[in-house]
């Protein structure tokens, strides 16, 4: 009791200290944003109590009245599951934001919805296994059990894609052969190795590009017949950063590629009387046509992100001054890049309430700043908005997923 008191004291003298700093001078337009809520009430835990692992408490405090969308077509969900050709959503956004739990979500209303999905987790860190509260790892297509339809999950393991360039690219003028034309007494083509860094660059392979190699995974998978009934294909992707340096990979391999190969047939002209000693011709030829593959599989990458009528990349934000401020430089690199945008997520917004928390107040005040950024930053305020709720427990399994899917994706 004296802790709690203790708390809220010091909880009180932060808020009334710093608030004034932290609160806008302008007024406020969001509140008309959060006004045109539904008042409906969305409890998880209320929903389905055999998820729940409830503390108990008196007078339902620990329910979180959610803010749900209105029942109107707010994400245009119709015209995400419209269709029957092969459509990819991209979901981004700054770290912890709730990617993961919006594409899963996604992906399993596509499933009851119809389609055949795959939903694809290119984050090194996965947590589709987390989201769906089932093992998913593996490296393969593995179903998930709970939705109408099929719907199986991917996660790419990263460090197979690193060793994967590093192998080919090695092979091909890398610091394996520097070593091997150190080795041969071949001063001049070492020199030139040396001067194009390739063995730095080779070696620590750039950022992105396991991504990039995780996306051109799922391609691969899905060009096979086999493959073909997935209508709906859900990327849960790596944080702002990554998708950033992924999207000018392709350039950038083509370009460092390109030197490789260059090199690699100046150097096998070069040695082709010790090769024949050595019988070093056939796994080069192997490894170039690995490479060539590889940049080719890129291009293919760059090409998807940029198909408008195939994929669009959904931006996930959560509303905070430093996550709206990272979803607007988002946005603006994925518009230089073409990269198709129509939709922005702003998850975790609290609810209104009746209640005197204080705590409360000030967090609603603090978001609705943030909601007001968006609705005048110029990168963001075109989007269509999705308001997802802070709901009252962690979202995890099918139920939980679809329980938010029903909220987010109307
Ligand atoms: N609307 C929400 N209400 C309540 N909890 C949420 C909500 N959205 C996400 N969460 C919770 O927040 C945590 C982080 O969510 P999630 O893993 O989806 O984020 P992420 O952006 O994918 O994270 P990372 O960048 O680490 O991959 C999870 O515990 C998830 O259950």
């Amino acid at each position: 009791m004296a802790k709690a008191a203790a708390c809220h004291a010091s909880f009180t003298s932060f808020s009334s200290s710093f608030h004034k700093f932290l609160t806008p001078r302008k007024p406020i337009v969001a509140v008309g944003f959060l006004l045109s809520f539904s008042p409906r009430v969305h409890t998880l835990s209320s929903t389905f109590p055999s998820l729940s692992i409830k503390p108990k408490r008196p007078n339902n405090s620990f329910q979180v009245r959610s803010v749900a969308a209105p029942a109107e077509d707010v994400a245009g969900f119709e015209d995400m599951v419209s269709g029957t050709q092969r459509k990819y959503y991209m979901l981004g956004g700054k770290g912890g934001v709730g990617k993961t739990s919006c594409a899963a979500s996604l992906a399993v209303k596509f499933a009851n919805n119809g389609h055949h999905t795959l939903v694809v987790s290119t984050d090194p860190a996965h947590s589709l296994s987390d989201s769906f509260a089932q093992d998913l790892t593996g490296g393969t297509l593995v179903p998930v059990e709970g939705p109408d339809f099929p719907l199986f999950a991917l996660e790419i393991n990263p460090e197979k894609a690193r060793e994967e360039f590093r192998d080919a690219s090695k092979n091909n003028g890398g610091t394996g052969v520097k070593d091997f034309m150190d080795g041969m007494g071949l001063g001049i083509l070492a020199e030139q190795l040396g001067e194009l860094k390739l063995g730095e660059l080779l070696d620590t392979p750039p950022p992105g590009l396991d991504e990039a190699i995780a996306i051109s995974k799922v391609m691969q998978f899905l060009e096979s017949p086999q493959y073909s009934m997935f209508t709906r294909i859900v990327f849960d992707t790596a944080p702002t950063g990554h998708t950033l340096r992924l999207l000018s990979l392709p350039d950038f391999l083509d370009a460092s590629i390109g030197k490789i190969l260059k090199l690699r047939q100046k150097i096998a002209s070069a040695t082709s009387a010790i090769k024949s000693v050595f019988g070093q011709e056939e796994t080069r030829q192997n490894s170039a046509d690995k490479l060539e593959r590889l940049r080719e599989r890129m291009v293919k990458v760059r090409d998807l992100f940029r198909d408008s009528d195939s994929t669009e990349f959904v931006i996930v934000t959560i509303p905070t001054v430093m996550a709206v401020n990272e979803s607007s430089r988002l946005r603006a690199s994925l518009e230089k890049e073409n990269v198709p945008v129509r939709r922005l997520i702003v998850n975790q917004i609290l609810p209104p309430s009746a209640s005197d928390c204080k705590f409360c107040a000030v967090k609603r005040k603090d978001q609705m700043h943030a909601l007001d950024m968006i609705l005048n930053d110029p990168e963001l305020s075109s989007l269509k908005l999705i308001q997802a709720p802070l709901v009252d427990m962690e979202i995890r399994g099918v139920p939980a997923l679809k329980f938010m899917g029903d909220i987010v994706w109307k």
